[in-house]
């Protein structure tokens, strides 16, 4: 069997490898965040076909950039679609994630045959009583941002500070409500690194000023959404390298002031897909970056 030599230092160099998720084998619609809770009530929750579509484009987007792309097997009445909760990279280890949502945490068992290809000891477990999910996850060179939200705890935050010490790991609190237009599910839906020093960032998804967000990036970089266009998830998309980006294709004006800053875009749709809280982001789970 050949082996993933896992290397992931920040949320932007070239992609070599990534697991996307699939929508086949979904089972019934959930409600497990506010989002989707809505689109289910309303009778707006997005069909499988359409997802798989959607994830499909994403697919054939990845693979024509060269990317090496893996997929989790299917398993009956799963939604596997958002794989960057269920692991996550920093460096040359992967973090299997200890899932809030009881009803996602068989989707590891999906990506076995990933994890089988990887050194037995780059992979690390979350002990019991720490919760963390791949979505409030986000590295930076020598910083990991963790997202402290309704899916990962303070103790999932200090795990990690204790495990990588030799990254400053900082903890932001996110905005956590039932309101469908206030809550920030996990970190990646209001603020992503973009481009070789520009961040998406939702300001008001935070319960305190990001203070080492402006430091860091300076806030002449910093791409500020509002809140309709968080709740379309602006600050969710995928970087294949820091001069190219997967982004929804309605989002205009967040394809514009990329463009503006000489980072191509490349359009897929995924506006069903969000409905379930999730974009392109959340979708892809990266092994190796150059
Ligand atoms: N990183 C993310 O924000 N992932 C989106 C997960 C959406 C999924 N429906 C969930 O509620 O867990």
């Amino acid at each position: 069997m050949s082996k993933i030599y896992l290397h992931i230092a920040n949320e932007t160099n070239e992609l070599k490898a990534v697991v996307l998720g699939i929508g086949t084998d979904q089972g019934k619609p959930y409600d497990i965040n506010p989002v989707a809770k809505m689109h289910k009530e309303e009778g707006t929750y997005p069909t499988e076909d359409d997802v798989i579509a959607e994830i499909a484009t994403v697919e054939a987007a990845l693979k024509a950039e060269g990317v090496t792309v893996f997929r989790p097997k299917n398993m009956p009445n799963q939604k596997q679609i958002f794989t960057r909760d269920i692991g996550f990279v920093i460096d040359d280890k992967f973090v299997v994630a200890n899932m809030k949502e009881p009803v996602r945490k068989a989707e590891i068992e999906g990506i076995q045959h990933v994890l089988d290809q990887l050194d037995p000891d780059s992979i690390i477990e979350v002990p019991e009583g720490a919760t963390i999910e791949g979505g409030d996850v986000l590295v930076h060179q020598d910083h990991v941002f963790v997202g402290i939200s309704k899916r990962t705890n303070q103790a999932g935050f200090e795990f990690l500070k204790a495990t990588f010490l030799d990254k400053q790991v900082i903890g932001l609190n996110v905005v956590v409500s039932d309101d469908p237009k206030k809550n920030i599910l996990h970190l990646d839906c209001a603020f992503q690194p973009v481009g070789d020093k520009y961040a998406i960032i939702y300001e008001d998804g935070f319960q305190d000023k990001p203070q080492s967000i402006y430091d860091l990036f300076g806030e002449e970089n910093l791409i500020k959404v509002n809140q309709q266009q968080m709740n379309r998830m602006f600050p969710n998309v995928f970087s294949v390298s820091p001069k190219k980006v997967l982004v929804e294709e309605g989002f205009t004006t967040l394809i514009d002031a990329l463009e503006s800053r000489n980072i191509q875009c490349i359009k897929v749709k995924y506006a069903e897909t969000s409905k379930l809280s999730g974009l392109l982001r959340c979708s892809t789970l990266p092994l190796i970056r150059a």
